[in-house]
């Protein structure tokens, strides 16, 4: 494919093409409330970890995190009343949470994904309830909002709001992104809190609020529409039918699935897995749920275990383990347990759910999952925020970001309830960049970019973007990127190349958010992106025996496609 990403220079670090086991990318310098004065800072000692002041009586040790929650002097000022929704999946906890939400004056959603929060913009919008959206890579204003949904690395934890939701809060415990969840529930400012995810995370939960003065109220739920684990495997593709979803972790096996399926001639599949772009993901479930499709199953990855909304049937694990950046392990029971949960959504055209696998020799497991409680969460998330990391350095003048994060990360002291984030990926980047002549706080925002250190593209456009940033302040996209050459992909390797180029397109519109100056062509990114959304979505039109079939039931897109490629003569 004709691509012109003119990436120069490879990324050559060690271990960059290792998985990104997390979204780093979503997080964002936090804004930590310690009660001192930059100004006042004249001496640091590396012993004692802590600063004199002019008037030698402040001191303040920047390693010691075990109170997180008095960084956040707003949500301490007054008593919340925090109400914990939890359950299984497809249990209505969101559900309840929201109608709360959206009869409250003002509030704010915070979820796990983008998706998650259009979903939530969208419903309060459509229910007159004017909404906000605000992503790492989206900010859409309405009139007269007083309500927004985000990702929850934008929950804002210096406004107040009537009622607050944090959605999926048992990942509190994700190693990469637990701290963002942790700073919302600590951090955000409300009359009512309302948090929604697996029982799992009720006592750790409760110790964390046992230090503030916040009333909590647990809330247990059952699954609305029952789920059925069968005693038999599918055991041979031609016992598919309409309705089913076949879970697999790779992106390989989703397109052979595909093609096997498709090639009986009795079913088309729709298809859903992390690198696809989000809006492709949402235009694929959308055809996969709306009966008048002939897009009928669905080949999918873990990528639908959180935020879309599906009409499954039946869900089928094609295989129980998963490499996980490190090596093939086995499904874990949440994860399990999350995955099957997903089939028969209450109030959908398949109001039972079923689960098998593939092989019978898979069914043990699947079964004594399902049956298995979720492990007790232990321990909360928590990262250095910028403001914590910027006083550190100042007692650490000789070291770079890298060296600076590796001694904080090593030397914190926390309390029994958290857990130091794990920093690997962000301490990739910092290795990647730490020569440049950047600011502490640019090259801070580069480590926590939405960059795919697996994939070499999008490393290579970060690398490049920073490059390019450091040497003369301002990155024109085309001086990476040449508007007009993007082409519908003919292969899969095609097809991973174009889901690359989306990639750094969205952490080009990333850091277009945060250094709006220099990097000037958002839109320009934005429009880029749309045409590799459609560009997918006719490759997936294309793509296996779909061709020999009457076409399927498409989106109402190719004028779009068209009008968008059009535009590559425009002078932008
Ligand atoms: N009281 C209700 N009336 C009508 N529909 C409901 C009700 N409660 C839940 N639903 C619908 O049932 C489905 C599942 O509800 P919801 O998404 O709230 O479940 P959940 O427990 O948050 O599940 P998940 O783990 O998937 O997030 C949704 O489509 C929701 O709109
Ligand atoms: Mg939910």
């Amino acid at each position: 494919m004709a691509v012109s990403l003119l990436l120069r220079r490879r990324v050559s670090s060690a271990g960059v093409s290792r998985a990104l086991r997390g979204l780093v990318g979503g997080m964002e310098p936090l804004c930590l409330h310690l009660e001192l004065k930059i100004g006042a800072l004249v001496s640091f000692s590396d012993k004692t970890r802590q600063y004199s002041s002019f008037s030698g009586t402040t001191s303040f040790d920047f390693l010691d995190l075990t109170s997180p929650h008095t960084w956040y002097p707003k949500a301490r000022s007054k008593p919340r009343k925090v109400i914990l929704h939890m359950g299984p999946t497809n249990s209505g906890k969101t559900h309840n949470a929201l109608k709360r939400l959206e009869s409250s004056p003002s509030g704010i959603y915070c979820g796990p994904l983008r998706l998650l929060a259009w979903e939530v913009a969208k419903r309060l919008n459509k229910a007159k309830v004017p909404c906000d959206l605000l992503t790492g890579q989206e900010r859409e204003e309405v009139d007269g909002a007083k309500h927004m949904a985000v990702t929850v690395e934008m929950a804002d934890v210096t406004s107040n709001y009537h009622c607050a939701v944090i959605d999926e809060i048992q990942m509190l415990g994700c190693r990469n992104r637990g701290f963002s969840f942790t700073r919302a529930l600590l951090g955000i400012s409300a009359d009512e809190l309302h948090l929604c995810g697996d029982a799992a995370a009720v006592p750790l939960i409760q110790k964390m609020l046992k230090v503030t003065s916040d009333q909590v109220e647990v809330h247990f739920y059952d699954r609305l529409s029952p789920l059925v684990p069968m005693k038999v495997p599918l055991g041979s593709f031609s016992n598919i039918r309409t309705g089913d979803c076949i879970v697999t972790f790779s992106r390989r096996e989703i397109y052979r699935l595909k093609k096997q399926i498709e090639s009986d001639g009795k079913h088309l599949c729709s298809v859903v897995y992390g690198s696809l772009p989000p809006e492709t993901r949402t235009r694929q479930a959308t055809m996969f749920n709306d009966a008048s499709s002939e897009l009928d199953v669905l080949v999918a990855s873990d990528a639908i275990g959180m935020g879309l909304n599906l009409n499954i049937s039946r869900i089928i694990f094609s295989t129980m383990t998963k490499f996980d950046g490190i090596e093939n392990r086995e499904l874990s029971v949440p994860e399990i347990k999350q995955i099957a949960g997903r089939a028969g959504r209450y109030g959908s055209r398949f109001p039972v759910g079923e689960v098998t696998c593939l092989d019978a020799a898979d069914l043990p497991l699947l079964h004594s999952s399902l049956k298995s409680p979720s492990p007790t969460l232990e321990r909360a998330g928590l990262f250095p925020t910028f403001d914590l990391m910027y006083m550190y350095s100042r007692s650490q003048p000789n070291r770079g970001l890298y060296q600076i994060l590796e001694h904080f990360v090593e030397n914190a002291t926390l309390s029994d309830n958290y857990f130091i984030a794990d920093c690997e990926e962000v301490m990739k980047v910092a290795a990647l960049i730490d020569e440049l002549p950047l600011g502490l706080h640019d090259k801070y925002l580069f480590c926590i970019s939405p960059v795919d250190l697996s994939d070499d593209i999008s490393s290579q456009g970060l690398t490049q973007f920073a490059q390019n940033y450091a040497k003369r302040g301002i990155v024109p996209l085309r001086e990476i990127f040449t508007p007009g050459t993007l082409q519908i992909p003919k292969t899969p390797g095609a097809l991973k190349e174009l889901e690359s180029i989306h990639k750094v397109l969205d952490l080009y519109v990333w850091l277009s958010f945060r250094l709006e100056e220099s990097f000037p062509d958002r839109e320009l990114a934005s429009s880029q992106k749309s045409i590799c959304h459609l560009l997918i979505e006719e490759f997936l039109e294309r793509f296996g025996l779909q061709k020999h079939r009457p076409k399927a039931k498409r989106l109402a897109s190719n004028t779009t496609l068209t009008s968008l490629l059009s535009q590559k003569n425009r002078p932008y």
